[in-house]
């Protein structure tokens, strides 16, 4: 269970001289649930990118197990098991919940079109996993341009496990969202890891949500990792309250 599934270790990220992430390391445990938090600017968004395969890290390295994923465009970053659910994401918003589901999963196996066959039964039964999963099996039916924030963020999760992942990269989750909502997507991400043993490694502005639901917690500062521990290790952590206490914009840790 103590497994290290992704390291990264030394992660620089210059834009045009400004330097956005400063030698960074970080580990993920298997079976984790990882937050990364910090004020705005920390670099929190920039890290996830490099993970991801969005941006080449200007220095560093990231194993997922021991492979090498630095270079590798985002589609090979999937294929090695780090999936992303993007803000913005390629849901289909004329077709229902379940198809978007069933065809995350056709794509995935390699299916070119001719998706609106009728599934095979493995097909069938995976999709309703995943929709199950995901809290989304009473919304199987509603076409997902209808759907609410909390909704479509959870249809994003299922369609970024139809790839199977090993590691789920979540950059603000509940951006966005009512209570309610962010409630229900928090829940979902529990489950996932609760249910499905995902590993998930988020950013996320609501530092309630991420004491409360993360096991382990880095926090990154002006693009330097500056504390990093259990979640009431780092709360209570002298630096990481001149952080958040210091009068920095948006930051704030009851
Ligand atoms: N493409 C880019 N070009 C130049 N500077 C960038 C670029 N992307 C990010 N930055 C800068 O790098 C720094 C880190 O940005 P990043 O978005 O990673 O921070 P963040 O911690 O995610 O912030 P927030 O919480 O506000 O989303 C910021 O100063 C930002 O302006």
């Amino acid at each position: 269970m103590n497994e290290t599934l992704l390291s990264a270790r030394g992660i620089v990220k210059r834009f045009a001289g400004f330097c956005a992430l400063d030698g960074v390391d970080l580990d993920v445990t298997q079976g984790a649930i990882h937050g990364l938090i910090g004020p705005n600017g920390a670099g929190k968004s920039t890290f996830i990118n490099v993970l991801a395969g969005q941006l080449r890290p200007s220095e560093g390295q990231i194993r997922l197990r021991g492979d090498s994923l630095v270079g590798l465009a985002p589609h090979e970053v999937v294929r090695r098991g780090v999936a992303r659910s993007f803000q913005i994401t390629s849901i289909f918003p004329g077709y229902t919940v379940y198809q978007n589901v069933q065809i995350a999963l056709m794509a995935h196996a390699g299916h070119c079109g001719h998706w609106l066959r009728p599934a095979a039964p493995t097909l069938r039964e995976e999709t309703e996993r995943l929709l199950e999963t995901s809290n989304l099996l009473p919304d199987r039916a509603r076409v997902a341009g209808e759907l609410a924030a909390g909704d479509r963020k959870r249809l994003e999760f299922a369609i970024s496990l139809a790839s199977q992942p090993a590691l789920l990269l979540l950059d603000e989750p509940t951006a966005g969202m009512s209570p309610s909502e962010r409630a229900m997507v928090t829940e979902t991400i529990l489950r996932l890891n609760r249910e499905l043993g995902m590993t998930v490694l988020f950013t996320e502005h609501d530092i309630e949500m991420v004491f409360g639901t993360a096991q382990r917690v880095t926090v990154l500062h002006q693009g330097r990792k500056l504390a990093e521990g259990a979640p009431r290790a780092v709360r209570s952590d002298a630096r990481v309250q001149e952080v958040y206490l210091g009068g920095e914009a948006h930051a704030e840790l009851p």
